[in-house]
């Protein structure tokens, strides 16, 4: 389909409109906008400080937004909390993963929100571990994360299998959306090849995912929009392929420094 009817069709599953967040006399965010659409993956780039973990807190429900305004398939909405967005279908994988290293890869999908056993021993509160072990392996087995022993800690796994387990659960629940902060910031060459096949994945699979990072090389690999933030405003907006290190480096930059070395 050609690009430009297939990006006109899809509505922004996420929208921020003028968005101001300050933190007593820091503006974090002066007027941000942003739109992120179902199966796509949206970059969010921008030089320490410019705000991306600002308006990344924004959209989850972390903080509220001083003015502007936020919509969910074009409705708009006031989340007061990660839950109230949660409750939206909407994700969000922060860097320290929030996983529980003594727990395995299933406990940890379903951690918070285990499924119980129908009839009496459901009230009795008995959790239905078949039952999420069986729906943990589908789901991983979809996005074609790859992880031997089901049985074991993941603490015990590698860290691009972690951020798997972390991003196939978040995939898992989000109907709508995945938020990624640094998804292979901590990751070696083949762990972050591995890690970016899966976020295509997650995006092939229908939902939207927000990726937040500082490499340009990954982003310009794996995004379908690059939004550029400087100062707490978007500066510029790429679709795939319209730009280089050199162009990102420079919208980060106010084009003061356009020398790159890779
Ligand atoms: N909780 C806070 N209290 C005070 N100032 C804050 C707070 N959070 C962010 N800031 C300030 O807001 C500005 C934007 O920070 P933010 O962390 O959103 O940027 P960033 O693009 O995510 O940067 P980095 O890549 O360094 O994480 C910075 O000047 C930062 O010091």
């Amino acid at each position: 389909m050609n690009e430009n009817v297939k990006t006109a069709t899809r509505a922004p599953v996420m929208e921020a409109r003028g968005i101001h967040k300050a933190f007593g006399q820091v503006q974090a965010l002066r007027g941000a906008e942003f739109k992120a659409r179902a199966g796509e993956v949206t970059a969010l780039i921008g030089d320490n400080g410019a705000g991306k973990s600002s308006l990344v807190k924004v959209l989850s429900g972390v903080y509220t937004a001083d003015e502007g305004e936020l919509l969910i398939d074009g409705k708009p909405v006031r989340p007061g909390s990660p839950q109230d967005v949660r409750a939206y279908g909407i994700e969000t994988v922060y860097q320290d993963l929030a996983l529980a290293g003594d727990l395995t890869p299933y406990e940890n999908v379903f951690m918070g929100r285990e499924l119980r056993r129908s009839g009496v021993l459901g009230m009795l509160g008995v959790v239905d571990r078949g039952r999420m072990r069986d729906r943990t392996e589908e789901v991983f087995d979809a996005l074609n994360v790859r992880i031997k022993d089901h049985k074991g800690r993941v603490a015990a796994l590698s860290g691009g299998q972690r951020q798997s387990v972390a991003i196939a659960r978040a995939a898992m629940w989000a109907s709508h959306l995945v938020m990624m902060d640094e998804p292979t910031a901590a990751l070696g060459v083949a762990q972050t090849q591995s890690v970016l096949e899966l976020i295509r994945r997650v995006a092939d699979s229908g939902i939207g995912v927000i990726l937040i990072s500082h490499n340009m090389t990954d982003v310009l690999e794996v995004a379908d929009s690059i939004q550029v933030l400087r100062l707490g405003t978007r500066v510029a907006t790429f679709r795939r392929g319209e730009a280089t290190v050199a162009d990102l480096v420079k919208e980060m930059t106010s084009g003061k420094s356009a020398e790159v070395n890779s």
